[in-house]
């Protein structure tokens, strides 16, 4: 494991039995690393995978097969001590502000709820952290002593930034943290995390389908479609020389700000549903999703492969 990565994911698959006989593929083989301090953004359409993932990567899912390698140790094969280590070292932060917050807990106890379990601190150690917390993500420290119902949606997500810091995360899994949010709301979100990642030399795993957002807060982005990674790059060779057929059409449908604009730019359609990943269409998954779609395309899915430096693509087409 190379000393500049905290995770490494290799082949890792999470499949989900559903009904008696199908077999729902949600993460199909996919690699990949997050190295330290870095922020890797993870895009595509609802169902592609990206929670799934996620989750398996913190050991929330077994994964059916393959390896998460946390600081070089497999967190599906950790023993108690480790597991808990891990566990307060790796951190979500929920899509929902509203559902992911107890409604019966203060907010000085949602956040000190962690701490409890991964800290020993005294109680005046622990109010003073709190309090601290409370600061850090744009809040005051009156607020430790009210409900979540008594807050805004952003507010609320501040609440659940601070409660995955409260444990001095080395990670933190941010699942859709701003879609539930205002558009106003969002970008504010988006910059507090960016922030605070400076601050404290945070790694992040960026979930979103919002293009624009993960161009803004990554350095490197993986598009995955289908449980597959169809392209995996640094930020700017992603946007602004998109390889793979399905990743050009999703930034191709980005909205831009000037009407005028709109009306000459290029968009690729993306034609009809995404095929389910219990049935997903025989040869290449992407097929359904391909502007360019040629004879060699009904072959079977290709494996991610480097066409230019640390530049990943899978298409038959490179
Ligand atoms: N616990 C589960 N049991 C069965 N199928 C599941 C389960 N969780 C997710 N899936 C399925 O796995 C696939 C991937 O879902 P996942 O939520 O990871 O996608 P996503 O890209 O995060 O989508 P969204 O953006 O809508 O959250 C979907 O087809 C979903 O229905």
């Amino acid at each position: 494991m190379s000393k500049d990565n905290l995770i490494e994911i290799v082949n890792l698959k999470k499949y989900f039995q559903v009904g008696r006989n199908a077999t729902l593929k949600a993460v199909d083989n996919v690699s990949f690393n997050i190295k330290k301090g870095e922020t890797l953004g993870l895009v595509g359409e609802s169902g592609c995978g990206k929670t799934t993932c996620g989750r398996t990567i913190l050991g929330i899912y077994p994964a059916t097969s393959g390896q998460v390698l946390f600081n070089g140790k497999d967190v599906h094969k950790m023993n108690r001590a480790e597991k808990l280590e891990f566990k307060k070292n790796a951190q979500i932060i929920f899509q929902d502000p509203y559902a992911s917050l107890d409604p019966r807990m203060t907010i000085g106890d949602i956040i000190g709820e962690g701490m409890d379990v991964h800290l020993n601190l005294s109680s005046k150690e622990r109010q003073e952290k709190i309090h601290d917390l409370l600061k850090k993500v744009g809040l005051n420290p009156e607020h430790g002593s009210r409900f979540p119902h008594e807050l805004s949606g952003g507010q609320r997500q501040r609440i659940g930034i601070a409660r995955a810091l409260a444990v001095e995360p080395q990670f933190i899994m941010c699942d859709e943290p701003i879609s539930a949010l205002d558009v106003s709301i969002q970008a504010q979100i988006v910059n507090l995390l960016i922030k605070l990642q400076r601050e404290m030399g945070l790694t992040y795993l960026f979930i979103s389908h919002d293009l624009s957002m993960v161009k803004h807060i990554s350095d490197r982005v993986g598009v995955m479609y289908l449980g597959s990674m169809a392209e995996l790059a640094s930020n700017e060779a992603l946007y602004d020389n998109p390889l793979h057929p399905y990743t050009k059409a999703l930034i191709s449908a980005i909205p831009v700000a000037d009407p005028s604009a709109e009306e000459t730019r290029n968009r690729i359609k993306l034609e009809g549903e995404v095929p389910s990943p219990i049935n997903p269409p025989p040869g290449c998954k992407f097929v359904k999703r391909c502007a360019y779609a040629k004879d060699i395309c009904h072959k079977e899915t290709p494996k991610l492969k480097e066409v230019e430096k640390d530049h990943f693509v899978a298409c038959h087409l490179y």
